[in-house]
């Protein structure tokens, strides 16, 4: 689903290359639940932001599902992002002054999704994660785990094949963290989304199955975990 060869990324700073991604070469298979892990200033982030598009690398070759995506025209990858791609971030970004409802329906919108079919998905997450009753309120009338889930929610209407999260639980109490967490596993073993998150926590990790372990921009270690199940 996704292949990574040789990608290299930096920042020049009055003729000094600073690089922050180093031979990046990795393959992430549909279904796999993966984290990635490493010290602050490792480069994970940005790794995160390429594999979403967000960013575009200095050298090296992305393939999403066969396309090539550092060599498509932006209309394009927009177009693959918004049809595969649903980005989860830590501090939500959701847009203030809109109620639940008008943030999941948002990227609905920009798909053109007719009316009925927009109503009926929004109703079906709105259900399954249990907010129905918080639909008109506004994100700063919700706790950080309710702002989360209609993170997750939006990022799930479109019905991305990859979920990405940067740091998902990174604001949140435990008990919402493990929610959410166990939201993930739920996505990936039952509705065989493919995740990959940035996580600096080893227990959010183990509820994925592949941990990516970057320090100084270099992929230093890949480790499956036991019990794995990529499709
Ligand atoms: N636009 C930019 N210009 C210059 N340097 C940048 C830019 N964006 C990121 N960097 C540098 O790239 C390096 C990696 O940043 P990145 O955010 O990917 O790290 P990270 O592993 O996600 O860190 P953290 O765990 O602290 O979020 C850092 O040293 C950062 O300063």
């Amino acid at each position: 689903m996704i292949e990574l060869k040789n990608i290299e990324k930096y920042y020049s700073n009055k003729g000094v290359k600073n690089y922050v991604l180093r031979h990046v070469s990795t393959t992430i298979k549909k279904g796999e639940f993966v984290s990635i892990m490493g010290p602050s200033g490792a480069g994970k982030s940005t790794l995160l932001n390429i594999l979403g598009m967000l960013e575009e690398p200095t050298y090296g070759t992305y393939e999403f599902l066969g396309e090539d995506v550092t060599t498509l025209n932006e209309r394009k990858r927009i177009e693959l992002y918004r049809n595969h791609i649903g980005f989860v971030f830590q501090a939500y970004h959701l847009i203030d002054e809109m109620t639940v409802y008008e943030n999941i329906e948002a990227p609905l919108l920009y798909k053109k999704i007719g009316g009925s079919e927009r109503t009926s998905r929004i109703a079906n997450l709105l259900d399954r994660f249990n907010i129905v009753a918080k639909k008109d309120l506004f994100p700063n009338q919700l706790s950080g785990g309710q702002q989360q889930l209609v993170g997750i929610a939006r990022a799930l209407a479109a019905q991305p094949s990859v979920i990405l999260a940067d740091e998902p639980t990174g604001n949140l109490q435990s008990a919402q963290a493990e929610e959410i967490m166990q939201l993930f596993q739920k996505l990936n073993q039952e509705d065989g989304i493919t995740i990959i998150q940035v996580t600096h926590s080893e227990k959010n990790a183990t509820y994925g199955n592949r941990i990516l372990h970057i320090a100084d921009g270099v992929i230093k270690d890949d480790v499956q975990l036991t019990g794995a199940k990529a499709i």
